[in-house]
């Protein structure tokens, strides 16, 4: 079977910036793939390439072995992407939200329902999207990427601004999905996130990939303690600003 993704040689370039600068990376189906690196290194740009959202300038992408541009409409039922919650419909509940991605994805209210429960905002259901908190939002908009049970799931940043507890959740929520043979792509600034989560982490900086490897065997093989240590040898940078 192909892989989940395999991208050659994606470049793009905005202005004077080049924010992607010959990715090329595979991910196999039912992996947990975590993308790392400094602000600005090019990971949402990458991402947004490989979900077919963005035309790269150079180099190509294969999602679920079809290609991820021009944007194939029958791969939209088997990918979910969390967008931001910008991207929510206005003046919507929670569950008229996902009520809503549901009905677009032809799956059952009732799933929608379970969904809300499981990100933990049942008792938020009746609440305008505008009214709920940041982390509440953040929830929201993962429920919504996931509501249609999609093969491969990209999640952007999917615990910042979440509180213990909450994290611990996600977490054990993707575990779950990815434990059911689903493949999980995340971009992530914590280090304990990926070392716990993803089977393998690509290092990222200046529209580049650095390294790719399982967690452990990065830290073996640069002979560090932690996963921060193999961030900050590599990128020369802490990992947050
Ligand atoms: N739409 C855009 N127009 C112009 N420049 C952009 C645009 N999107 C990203 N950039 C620039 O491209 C570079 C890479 O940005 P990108 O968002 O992909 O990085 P990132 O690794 O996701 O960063 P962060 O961790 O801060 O989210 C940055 O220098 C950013 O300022």
């Amino acid at each position: 079977m192909s892989n989940a993704i395999t991208a050659e040689g994606l470049r793009k370039r905005y202005g004077e910036t080049q924010a992607v600068d010959g990715v090329s990376l595979e991910v196999r189906r039912g992996e947990f793939y975590g993308i790392l690196g400094p602000n600005g290194a090019g990971k949402t740009t990458t991402m947004e390439i490989l979900e077919g959202l963005r035309e790269p300038d150079e180099g190509s992408a294969q999602l679920l072995g079809q290609p991820s541009w021009p944007r194939d409409p029958a791969l939209l039922h088997r990918i979910g992407v969390q967008l931001q919650a910008s991207a929510f419909f206005e003046r919507l509940t929670a569950r008229e939200q996902i009520r809503t991605f549901a009905a677009l994805y032809g799956v059952a209210e009732t799933r929608a329902d379970e969904m809300l429960e499981t990100v933990g905002l049942t008792e938020k259901a009746g609440t305008r999207e505008d009214k709920l908190s940041g982390g509440q939002a953040q929830r929201l908009s993962i429920a919504c990427a996931l509501v249609h049970d999609p093969e491969l799931v990209f999640l952007d940043e999917p615990t910042t601004g979440l509180d213990p507890q909450a994290r611990r959740n996600l977490w054990d929520l993707l575990r779950r999905i990815n434990s059911a043979g689903r493949t999980v792509v995340l971009t992530t600034h914590y280090m304990d996130e990926a070392e716990t989560l993803c089977d393998r982490v690509a290092v990222m900086d200046h529209g580049r990939v650095l390294r790719v490897g399982p967690p452990r065997e990065l830290v073996r093989e640069l002979g560090v303690d932690t996963l921060e240590d193999v961030f900050l040898q590599l990128t020369g940078r802490e990992y947050r600003e």
